[in-house]
């Protein structure tokens, strides 16, 4: 059974969306204080979220089951993806169904502050016509500045054109060519700033953006400029805003998200030429019921196996590409498992090499699996394909992908190689057609085995007689052989067996193998 955590108000056809899955149970609690929600988040499997919740370390290292964040929304920055990622929760998001909203909302921004609706609606609810005082200014021909031209940006942008508005953006993925093809102009930052009438930003909050509006960039922007924030608080320095609009050098602002929120309070609010809403550019039915809906699904997926569609601390697999891939994430792992239980050193490097039709696949996922079986003979189970490469680095094992066209006749073939103080190791992989995975070479041994089951791998000399004593040994503590493989390297020289048997070997039983004279290792794996 799965526990969900609502922490805010989600849309319930979103919730629909999880209510018919008779594994999951929901629990409605929003607005908890941050000690609140740290002290209930144990138990919960699932946290859905939108802006007002802050996930932060704490409360994440609080959250021993947790699984998955869904945050119904675009920005994550009230979410510490460090410590989800660390601690293996994956965090996904709902990066489109909001989009529309808030490009409307910002452009009802931008027509408010020209007309100046809030402020003359205000007046007539206080009973004063003042037609005077409320004369604005046409948007068309003006120039609008977006910094920041992601999937909002972008809707902004045709907007404006539909409103005739001249516009310049600048994004770092930008291009002359595709902002030639949209009917806008290309500019630095710097262009921006020096040509717009008005600017919005649609940029997400990061160390970057931080502040990426301040005293400098006012300076450079025209006189009687006017500002729109419907993206995150924090971009634009609230201070050096203040000071603009102040001095006159900003006309006017619209701001929909400051640093602090709620922020019914805030000094800006006192100036007239500031209007402002709660943070309400994603507030629209349709963007609350897509939002929910893409994020429950999400959540479902993640908690019954699948793979997201909407990973924020993961890169996402489009479909027709996980369908390539998806099966060799078990191959991988199982490799990964069988590998470190060949040493008893400390792991230094892994080389994992992708050959065959592997050679032409997205190969980071698979990578993820195979580092999550390495890792977890010593980490535990808490390692996942969310946290895998983070605590390989943590470790200091450094991880090297490589795609090679040696195929040893496989149509694919994947190894991974593992370096220690003591040496090299390798395990290598193939997936059979409609048979499934098999392990196909231990070190330079050629086999032929399947990844499951009690495993149990000898490294004796290849004498007359060995495997018949080895059997009644096994046979005298009542182990049953299910298959064997066998592989030397020369006649009478070094030789490789493995066995599968049926039950889980005790230490004595295998030490009772390494006391055979001819036997020089013995190596049990659970696979
Ligand atoms: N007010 C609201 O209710 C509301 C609703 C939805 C989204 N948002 C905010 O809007 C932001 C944008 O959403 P989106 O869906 O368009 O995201 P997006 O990822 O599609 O677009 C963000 C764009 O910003 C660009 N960018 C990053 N750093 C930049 C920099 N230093 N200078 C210029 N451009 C930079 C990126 O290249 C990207 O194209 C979100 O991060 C979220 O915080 C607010
Ligand atoms: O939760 C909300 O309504 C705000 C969402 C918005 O800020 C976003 O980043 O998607």
């Amino acid at each position: 059974m799965f526990h969900i955590l609502i922490a805010d108000p989600i849309s319930d056809e979103g919730l629909d969306v999880l209510v018919d899955n008779e594994n999951i149970t929901l629990t409605k609690d929003t607005g908890l204080t941050p000690e609140e929600l740290e002290n209930r988040i144990a138990t919960f499997d699932a946290l859905l979220v939108r802006s007002q919740t802050k996930v932060t370390r704490s409360i994440i290292e609080k959250a021993k089951n947790l699984k998955i964040i869904g945050r119904a929304g675009v920005g994550v920055d009230n979410i510490d993806l460090d410590a989800a990622t660390e601690n293996g929760i994956i965090v996904v998001n709902a990066p489109n169904g909001n989009t529309n909203s808030a490009a409307e909302h910002t452009m009802a921004m931008i027509m408010s502050l020209s007309r100046k609706i809030p402020q003359a609606h205000s007046g007539l609810k206080n009973h004063k016509w003042e037609r005077s005082k409320y004369v604005g200014v046409e948007v068309k021909n003006k120039t609008l500045g977006i910094v920041g031209l992601g999937r909002i940006g972008t809707e902004v942008a045709y907007r404006a054109k539909g409103q005739r508005m001249n516009v310049i953006a600048y994004d770092p993925f930008l291009t002359e060519e595709k902002a030639e093809k949209m009917g806008i102009e290309y500019g630095e930052l710097e262009d921006v700033l020096n040509k717009a009438d008005y600017i919005t930003v649609h940029t997400p909050l990061m160390k970057e953006t931080r502040h990426m509006i301040s005293v400098d960039a006012f300076r450079q922007m025209k006189d009687g400029v006017h500002i729109i924030n419907c993206a995150r608080g924090g971009i634009i320095d609230e201070e050096a805003l203040y000071d603009a609009l102040v001095s006159g050098k900003v006309a006017g602002a619209a701001i929909d998200v400051l640093e602090e929120e709620p922020f019914q309070d805030h000094k800006l609010l006192e100036l007239s030429q500031v209007v402002a809403t709660p943070h309400l550019g994603a507030s629209t039915v349709e963007a609350q019921e897509n939002v929910a809906i893409d994020v429950c699904h999400d959540v479902q997926k993640h908690l019954t196996g699948d793979l997201v569609k909407n990973p924020v601390n993961m890169p996402s697999v489009p479909s027709d590409v996980l369908s390539q891939i998806e099966p060799y994430f078990h191959l991988a792992e199982k490799l990964g498992m069988f590998l470190i239980r060949l040493t008893e050193d400390v792991p230094e490097e892994v080389n994992i090499y992708y050959s065959g039709e592997l050679a032409d696949v997205k190969i980071a996922p698979i990578t993820r699996n195979a580092v999550k079986g390495l890792l977890q003979r010593h980490l535990g189970s808490h390692v996942n394909d969310v946290n895998a490469l983070y605590l390989a680095g943590k470790k200091d094992i450094t991880i090297h992908e490589n795609r090679t066209s040696t195929t040893e006749g496989f149509t694919n073939l994947m190894t991974i190689e593992l370096k220690s103080k003591s040496g090299t190791r390798s395990v290598s992989g193939t997936l059979l057609n409609g048979l499934g995975a098999r392990i196909v070479r231990v070190d330079h041994y050629s086999v032929d085995m399947m990844p499951h089951g009690h495993i149990v791998m000898i490294h004796h000399q290849d004498l007359p007689g060995v495997i018949g004593k080895m059997g009644s040994l096994l046979a005298e503590h009542h182990i049953n052989i299910a298959t064997m493989q066998v592989d030397r390297s020369d006649i009478g020289g070094d030789a490789i067996m493995i066995l599968t048997i049926d039950k889980n070997p005790e230490q004595k039983e295998l030490e009772a193998l390494k006391e055979l004279e001819e036997i020089s290792d013995v190596t049990a794996v659970d696979l």
